[in-house]
């Protein structure tokens, strides 16, 4: 466990860390994260007496560092520093040896098992091994970096402070170390503090933050306390948005870039094509999308999105390999296409233009009913779904918030209800009224140019223009599909 109390200190004359306080239990990780120049460096070298404290206590065991000769605190810390000072004549194994230092006592000290075990093992964990016999200055950056985390940890300490241990690393050789670190700490008790530049690697290994600004604790927490997008952008001075992680429910950021006038991205009727085998949009640029598709659903930037039409009997095991496959045949990219399927022959499809005052609306559908359901009633049902899908597409010409995205495919849900209600589409089983078909998709997808829309709901903008353009479309969709040859 290690104290900080309202520690301050920096250089000669100059003030840096200011009454800086927190605590790190035995066994957690602390990140530190803040601009260049807050003081992080500044920091760890207070916190590890490199530097002086002009105030305040750094308890370490209970005990105050300073009241410990220079041996035992390095036995109980090890510090990687930012910059490294290496005797460049060394192998690998001879520097990460030097980490043994503090355990050598006495003048005739000799080199014992355990000094050989805990740099085999350092060495192990950080993955050096294979470069033991190579001297320090044959290796890149990283492998550099790597051998200097593996010195700190050959020192066996209970804490480690280390900044930028991931300096120079690719992402495999982060994860490793970042890995190792995580280990350390989770197996044997190991107290780490490190100072992060990348603010998504430090919420994901960290179990606390503490976020610096000219020398002072801005803010101190969990990940999620501290990587808050307003705060971060007062801090750093930069724009910045957060997402979900795809694994782990930790909050990841990313930076917004200023850059100049947006070209133009305009969707237009002539960017949709209709071929036997599906319907496409193409444009030039990509569109922000939300969908339910069964080639990159989700949330993403895209710019080609086919509704193919496949036969009746298409029955395939692995639906996403074929769709892969389908794909790769007739060379579309695979990253920036969305693909949806239907049983309904591209004939059938409804695309259609809607006005608004943002910018015109696209509405394609294409309408199979046969499976249509009451989803309340659905319960009831034992049966697999069978051939008959709505795919719908809503192709916006503006700017879309997340909300009001998610909003826009509520709303498009209820004009498609409100339509089947209309056309009198029942669920055979039941007799009542369908509210969709068993395998239903939907897109929305627009260009994000001009204001930003809040909301997407019934009664916004955007909202009205959806409900009116997804239910027409829906209904002539539906009496295409029943009055077909
Ligand atoms: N040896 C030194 N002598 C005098 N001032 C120093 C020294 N080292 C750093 N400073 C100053 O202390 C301030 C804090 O530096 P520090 O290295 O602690 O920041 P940092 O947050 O680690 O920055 P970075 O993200 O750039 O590594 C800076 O203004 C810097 O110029």
């Amino acid at each position: 466990m290690i104290i900080v109390n309202n520690l301050s200190g920096g250089y000669e004359d100059k003030p840096i860390v200011k009454d800086v306080s927190f605590t790190v239990a035995k066994g957690k990780i602390l990140g530190i994260l803040g601009p260049n120049g807050s003081g992080k460096s500044t920091l760890l070298k207070v916190m590890s007496s490199i530097l002086p404290a002009t105030a305040g206590e750094v308890y370490i065991d209970g005990q105050e560092i300073s009241t410990y000769n220079a041996r035992v605190l390095a036995q109980k810390m090890a510090v990687l520093p930012q910059l490294h000072v290496n005797a460049f004549s060394n192998t690998v194994r001879e520097a990460v040896a030097l980490g043994r230092y503090p355990h050598q006592t006495g003048f005739f000290s000799s080199w014992s098992e355990q000094d050989e075990q805990a740099v085999q093992y350092a060495m192990e964990q950080t993955g050096v091994q294979r470069y033991e016999h190579t001297p320090m200055e044959f290796l890149s950056g990283g492998e550099q970096q790597r051998v200097f985390v593996a010195q700190a940890l050959a020192q066996t300490a209970q804490i480690l402070l280390l900044d930028e241990p991931t300096n120079h690393l690719d992402i495999a050789h982060q994860r490793q170390i970042l890995d190792m670190v995580r280990k350390e700490a989770l197996e044997c008790g190991l107290t780490v503090v490190m100072v992060l530049h990348d603010i998504n690697l430090a919420a994901l290994y960290c179990d606390e933050l503490l976020l610096m600004e000219q020398g002072q604790v801005r803010a101190f927490g969990a990940p999620h306390e501290v990587i808050v997008a307003t705060q971060i952008e007062e801090v750093y001075q930069a724009r910045v948005a957060t997402y979900a992680h795809p694994e782990m429910p930790k909050p990841q950021m990313t930076m917004m870039p200023d850059l100049n006038a947006p070209q133009r991205a305009v969707v237009m009727m002539n960017h949709f094509n209709i071929t036997e085998q599906y319907v496409q949009l193409q444009t030039k640029f990509p569109l922000k999308t939300v969908s339910s598709a069964v080639h990159n659903a989700g949330i993403g930037w895209y710019n080609c999105f086919l509704n193919r039409s496949v036969p009746l009997d298409y029955a395939i095991a692995d639906v996403k390999m074929e769709v892969t496959a389908f794909l790769q045949r007739a060379r579309f990219p695979l990253t920036s296409t969305v693909v949806m399927l239907t049983a309904v022959p591209t004939s059938l499809a409804v695309i259609k233009e809607f006005e608004a005052p943002f910018g015109n609306i696209f509405v394609a559908v294409t309408a199979g009913i046969g499976n249509a359901v009451d989803v309340s009633r659905t319960y009831e049902r034992q049966d697999e779904p069978y051939i008959g899908t709505i795919n719908i597409w809503v192709i916006i010409n503006g700017c879309l918030s997340e909300e009001a995205f998610f909003q826009a495919m509520m709303t498009a849900t209820e004009a498609k209800t409100k339509a089947l209600q209309s056309e009198n589409i029942r669920d055979e089983r039941t007799g009542t009224i369908a509210t969709s078909t068993a395998t239903d998709s939907l897109l929305i997808a627009a260009t994000q140019k001009g204001p930003e829309m809040l909301y997407g709901g019934p009664i916004t903008d955007v909202g009205k223009v959806i409900g009116k353009g997804v239910f027409e479309a829906t209904v002539e969709a539906i009496q295409r599909y029943k009055t077909r040859e």
